[in-house]
């Protein structure tokens, strides 16, 4: 006899839920109250979507007659929703540890990026690398963010910027979709580097007359199927007015606008997210104080990604000022041949510690926040009735022990679960 319920988590002694009221996302008050319940059970259907939590007793009562194709006893446990990856760049061949080695002995992204490495030497592999082999190494990296308790994560494409390479990139990322468990946001980095040859105007020309028909007609023809457009707004690399043409283009196919903006130098980024309706705008490390009282008046996300100032020592995302403005923050790993972090708990631990986010904000703009800033706050992000059954159990009775053991996420996680079906189990872990 088939169940009527997939799975049913029992007796948490927490159970993050993060919000009350089926907010779309939460500003700094509300990021601040998270929601958390105490002795606490889950039930998610066979459609992988939740259909009760609450106390124990209460969930108990109500589904005392029904069966469960699996339950978990969570005593001395907590559950909390998946994490959201809400900026990474993982499809990509080679490697850059050289690269590594060269700023720690001093060299800047740009001076590095300007002599034809960086992106542009992540570019020369990629073209080179087979499909087969992108999706391989792809898969893996997807697989090491899912132990990591990551259950939906935007993927860029971005070290193509050939169209053919483009739509390598792209076809692995759809691949990957229809293939794994984890959920993907697909967006089209086409404007990541100004290829060789070409100035940002004619890069910039090529996108749009050449890229973005392509893309709309796969996506009419049902093959591809992009969510953003994403546009590397930077000195050196994408101006305004070249990144404002290439967005414009991509919102009037559909895509959601996405981009990196004020990373290492001041752009005014922010203000062109907000003025043209962007879901987020990234990176924000130079954001002026009117870019973030124009990202505050809009519902622009800004993306902050502790993991880049770290890495090549920048100053530091003004976190508490975006929050204190009114700005939705989120966060991400960007995970990148720059940026090796594929863990969400190791990017909350920097954003509290570095750009003194608390524990409570952190999770937020690491599930609610983020999924908002990939138009998904309706189906993920909290534990709340309706949205899928995408949990992470970790071996504690207090959940903040995820974000306060740095880097012991892979003792601490015991499953992570996506719509309802265990996708990873840790028989390893001895309870702390
Ligand atoms: N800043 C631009 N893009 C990436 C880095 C990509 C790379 O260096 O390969 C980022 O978000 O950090
Ligand atoms: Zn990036």
């Amino acid at each position: 006899m088939s169940c009527k319920f997939k799975l049913l988590l029992e007796n948490a002694e927490q159970m993050v839920v993060v919000c009350r009221k089926e907010e779309e996302f939460l500003l700094q008050e509300g990021m601040q109250q998270l929601a958390v319940l105490e002795n606490a059970s889950l039930v998610v259907g066979n459609d992988g979507y939740i259909k009760a939590v609450g106390p124990t007793e209460l969930i108990r009562n109500q589904f005392s007659h029904e069966s469960f194709e699996t339950k978990i006893d969570c005593s001395g446990k907590c559950v909390l929703p998946g994490f959201i990856d809400a900026h990474t760049h993982p499809v990509w061949a080679g490697d850059r540890v050289n690269e590594f080695a060269m700023k720690l002995a001093g060299a800047t992204y740009m001076e590095i990026h300007q002599a034809g490495g960086g992106i542009n030497s992540t570019v020369e592999y990629t073209t080179a690398a087979s499909e087969e082999e992108l999706y391989c190494s792809f898969k893996h990296r997807l697989q090491r963010m899912l132990r990591a308790g990551t259950t939906l994560v935007e993927c860029k494409s971005g070290y193509g910027l050939k169209l053919e390479t483009e739509l390598k990139m792209l076809r692995v990322i759809e691949r990957a979709q229809t293939e794994m468990d984890i959920g993907i946001s697909s967006t089209y980095c086409g404007a990541h580097s100004v290829p060789k040859g070409k100035n940002a105007v004619e890069a910039a020309d090529d996108i749009i007359t050449n890229h973005l028909p392509a893309l709309k007609q796969l996506a009419l023809n049902g093959e591809i199927h992009v969510d953003n457009i994403d546009v590397f707004c930077e000195k050196g690399v994408f101006d305004l007015d070249s990144t404002k043409r290439i967005l414009q283009a991509g919102k009037a196919i559909g895509l959601h606008l996405n981009f990196h903006g004020d990373e290492l130098s001041p752009m005014k980024s922010a203000e062109l997210g907000a003025e043209l309706g962007a879901h987020a705008v990234s990176h924000l490390e130079e954001i002026s104080d009117e870019g973030i009282v124009a990202l505050a008046k809009t519902k622009c996300s800004a993306v902050l990604l502790p993991t880049t100032a770290y890495i090549l020592r920048l100053k530091q995302p003004r976190a508490r000022d975006m929050l204190n403005a009114g700005v939705i923050v989120s966060l991400g790993s960007d995970f990148n041949p720059n940026a090796y972090c594929l863990s969400m708990p190791m990017v909350m631990h920097l954003a509290c510690v570095n750009m003194r986010m608390s524990l409570n904000e952190a999770l937020a703009a690491a599930t609610i926040n983020a999924a908002y800033a990939l138009g998904r706050s309706h189906t993920h992000g909290s534990l709340e009735v309706g949205k899928q059954g995408d949990v992470v159990i970790i071996n504690s009775s207090r959940w903040e022990h995820l974000i306060y053991q740095f880097g012991g996420h892979q003792e601490l996680i015991e499953y992570v679960i996506i719509k309802g079906k265990i996708v990873h189990k840790n028989d390893s872990i001895l309870g702390l």
